[in-house]
């Protein structure tokens, strides 16, 4: 990353900056051990190197730290900085041992993190407490913009069928213009669910509502009025939510009430011209019964960012259907967004490790 000089110069004086005894000792005494396991956007990096609070060894890669080698490298740290592929629960929380006090997850996705096992509290063999009690800082907001721009593409890509048209263009398939060639379904004047209301899916709807949507509905586990107001969304039963929807966005975290909550039930009572979209976490569907429900047009066809498992298997049915877009899990993937996710992960593990308020912490 390129600096300005007066950046740079700016830099300096706080690096050199003298330190107070007392800061000094501080400083000093709170050198934490902390293991980072994946080469994460250079942002978040800095931030931990110039702290000067923590000593880190990182998984330098781009891809997942092996779970061996994740057992080993854990232990005896006081912070852990993850990402969404690594599953903390009670085997790598006992591998880490009892210095590990703040866990931060650079991703507003919790669901790799066992709730349970990082607030723990058990009587052991003397009827003593024993308490894990890791405070968990993860990166809500702002991936917000990134996640929704993704989720329009992803909409219009399906609904428009650009991936279809694109591959007929480079194949031949392009014989001459025809009146009901690779149609597919507009936003103007339909009715858009949301299934989870949250800053996700009201960013999402603020940016629709310009391709003239008519109505806004959504459902969750309860009416959520003061969010629905911004974008005037309807509180409706997930059935109606079903029955109404031209195009259906998934924006629900995954948790146990929501595991394959989009299944055949949902899908059946869906319209035959219906667009379906996720791009919360695969764990939300039914894969099979939505492959049941494109491949015998009980829906138009359904855009997918994240999928179970990922990576999806290249020879997974889904893959084989035309009405089905398939992405690799990028509606973060934007070079500001995972920069600030990498900022605020850092800016967490930090500040846990401070014993000070986290900027992004996670109510356990
Ligand atoms: O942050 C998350 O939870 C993601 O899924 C990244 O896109």
């Amino acid at each position: 990353m390129w600096c300005s000089r007066a950046a740079v110069r700016r830099l300096q004086r706080v690096a050199v900056a003298p330190l107070t005894v007392s800061a000094m000792h501080k400083t000093m005494s709170t050198v934490s051990r902390v293991y980072v396991t994946r080469q994460i956007p250079p942002e978040g990096l800095e931030i931990l190197r110039k702290s000067g609070q923590v000593q880190f060894e990182l998984w330098n890669s781009d891809d997942p730290v092996p779970r061996e080698e994740l057992l080993k490298k854990v232990k005896g740290v006081d912070g852990l900085l993850c990402v969404l592929t690594e599953k903390i629960d009670a085997e790598l929380l006992d591998a880490a041992g009892p210095n590990l006090k703040v866990l931060s997850t650079m991703s507003v996705g919790f669901d790799h993190l066992s709730q349970p096992e990082l607030k723990k509290s058990e009587l052991n063999f003397v009827c003593v407490c024993f308490l894990r009690g890791i405070r968990v800082g993860y990166t809500p907001e702002v991936l917000t913009d990134a996640v929704a721009e993704l989720t329009v593409a992803l909409l219009l890509t399906t609904s428009r069928r650009l991936i279809e048209a694109t591959h007929e263009a480079k194949t031949g398939g392009w014989g001459t213009w025809r009146t009901l060639w690779l149609c597919g379904y507009e936003l103007a004047n339909s009715t858009v669910g949301i299934l989870g209301l949250g800053r996700i899916g009201i960013a999402i709807a603020e940016r629709l509502k310009p391709f003239k949507v008519k109505k806004f509905i959504y459902t969750d586990v309860a009416p959520r009025p003061e969010l629905a107001e911004i974008i005037q969304a309807e509180y409706v039963s997930m059935d109606e939510l079903a029955k109404q929807s031209d195009f259906l966005a998934v924006c629900c975290a995954l948790t146990p009430e929501t595991q394959g909550i989009c299944n055949h039930n949902l899908f059946s009572k869906m319209k035959n011209t219906a667009i379906f979209i996720n791009t919360s976490r695969g764990g939300v569907v039914n894969q099979e019964d939505l492959y049941e429900a494109l491949s015998t047009g009980q829906i138009a066809g359904a855009g997918l960012d994240v999928t179970t498992p990922e990576p999806l298997p290249t020879n997974h049915p889904l893959f084989t259907l035309k009405n089905c877009v398939i992405l690799p899990h990028i509606a973060s993937a934007s070079y500001t967004t995972r920069n600030a996710m990498s900022a605020l992960a850092a800016n967490n593990l930090l500040a846990g490790l401070r014993g000070e308020p986290m900027p992004k912490e996670l109510k356990l």
